[in-house]
C-alpha cells in the first residue's frame, strides 16, 4: 500500500475508486466502504482511501490505521490534516479539484450522512449530481447499525470512555488494542509482586478508564492471555499512565519486543492499596477472574 501524508499538493492519481471521511477506528461501517473500493479493483481501479487526520483522542493511531487498511486491501491511503485549505474549500471545488482533478476518481462511495467541504455543505446528493454530469460512478451506503443507533467513531469513543469493552468490540468488529514496545518498569513487579510487561501507550490514543482488564497479548503470532492494568500505579506512584500486563503461564523475557494488547472485558477500577501484600493478593484474585473468563469463552 502507498501511504501518502499530504502536506501541500495532492498526488496525481488516475482511475481510482475513492472513499473519504475521518475513518478513526476502521469500524464495521468503515469496512463496508473499504469492501466497496476493494471490489472495484476487479475493474482495474485503484482502491484509494482519503482520510482526514485528527491529532488526538484517536481510537487508532495513524500508523495503526494504515496497517489495518493495508491488510484490508487498500492500494493508496491519502492522509491529510484538516488544514485551512481543506476546511475552507467549497464542496463543489473539493469534488472538482481533489476528487476529480487530483485523485482521478472514477468511482466514489460514502455513507448516507457523509458531509464534506466548507461548512460541511457537501452531501451525497451533490456527489451524485457531479457524478452524473462528469461521468464517474457514485454509490451511497446506508449506515451500519447497532440496534437503533448508527455505528460511528463518536459512539465507540463514548463506550471506550465507559470501559464497555464488549460493546467496543462489537461496534469495531475487532477488539480495541494498544500497541508498543515492552519497556522496563521499576522492576518491583517481578521482585515483589508478579512479572509484568509494561507498554507506554501512544500519546494520541484514547484509553479506557484506569483499571484492570482481561486481555490477550500478541508478540508476532504468539499469543498470551492475561490481565492488564491501565493507570499510574497509585500504590507505588508513577508519573504517567502505563499499560501493564501480567501474562498467564509465560516464562519468557520479552523486553524490547513489539506487542499488541487486545482488551476483552473490564474487571475493576485501579485502586491505591495499603500495602504491596494487599495489592498482590488482589492481583492473584484478578488473575483467577481472568483465567475464568478465558475458560468460559474458549469452551
Ligand atoms: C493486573 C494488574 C493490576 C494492577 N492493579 C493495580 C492497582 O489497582 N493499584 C496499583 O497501585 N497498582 C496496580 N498495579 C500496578 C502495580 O503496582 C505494579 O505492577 C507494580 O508497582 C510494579 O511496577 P513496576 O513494573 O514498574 O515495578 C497493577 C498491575 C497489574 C499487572
Ligand atoms: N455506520 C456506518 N455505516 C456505513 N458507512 C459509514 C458508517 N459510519 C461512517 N460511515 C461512512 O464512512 C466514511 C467515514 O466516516 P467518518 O469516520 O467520517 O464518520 P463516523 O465513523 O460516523 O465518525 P464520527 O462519529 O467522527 O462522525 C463516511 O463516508 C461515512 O458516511
Amino acid at each position: 500500500m502507498e501511504y501518502l501524508k499530504i502536506e501541500g499538493e495532492f498526488p496525481k492519481l488516475a482511475n481510482c475508486a475513492v472513499t473519504m471521511g475521518k475513518f478513526d477506528g476502521i469500524h464495521r461501517g468503515h469496512r463496508k466502504l473499504v469492501e466497496k473500493i476493494r471490489e472495484r479493483k476487479t475493474l482495474g481501479e485503484q482502491a484509494v482511501l482519503f482520510a482526514i487526520d485528527a491529532s488526538s483522542n484517536m481510537i487508532l493511531t495513524s500508523q495503526e490505521r494504515a496497517s489495518l487498511l493495508e491488510k484490508l486491501g487498500v492500494d493508496v491511503l491519502v492522509e491529510c490534516q484538516l488544514n485551512d485549505r481543506i476546511r475552507h474549500m467549497k464542496a463543489e471545488n473539493f469534488i472538482k479539484e481533489i476528487l476529480m482533478g487530483d485523485l482521478g476518481a472514477s468511482y466514489v462511495v460514502v455513507g448516507e450522512d457523509n458531509r464534506f467541504g466548507f461548512e460541511r455543505k457537501g452531501t451525497p446528493r451533490l456527489l451524485m449530481e457531479f457524478g452524473e454530469k462528469y461521468g464517474f460512478d457514485v454509490e451511497i451506503l446506508s449506515k451500519e447499525m447497532d440496534g437503533h443507533r448508527k455505528i460511528s467513531s463518536t459512539y465507540i469513543r463514548e463506550e471506550l470512555k465507559k470501559g464497555n469493552m464488549e460493546k467496543v468490540t462489537s461496534l469495531m468488529g475487532r477488539d480495541y488494542f494498544v500497541e508498543g514496545q515492552v519497556v522496563h518498569g521499576r522492576g518491583m513487579g517481578h521482585k515483589v509482586l508478579l512479572p509484568t510487561t509494561n507498554l507506554v501507550p501512544p500519546r494520541t490514543k484514547i484509553l479506557p478508564p484506569n483499571g484492570v482488564y482481561v486481555t490477550s497479548s500478541y508478540f508476532g503470532d504468539k499469543i498470551y492471555h492475561g490481565i492488564t492494568n491501565i493507570g499510574c500505579k497509585p500504590t507505588v506512584g508513577e508519573s504517567f499512565i502505563g499499560v501493564e500486563t501480567y501474562l498467564f503461564d509465560c516464562k519468557e523475557d520479552l523486553y524490547g519486543e513489539e506487542c499488541r494488547v487486545d482488551f476483552k472485558t473490564f474487571l475493576r477500577p485501579e485502586r491505591k492499596f495499603p500495602s504491596l501484600e494487599a495489592l498482590k493478593s488482589r492481583l492473584l484474585a484478578d488473575a483467577e477472574d481472568g483465567r475464568r473468563f478465558f475458560e468460559k469463552t474458549e469452551k
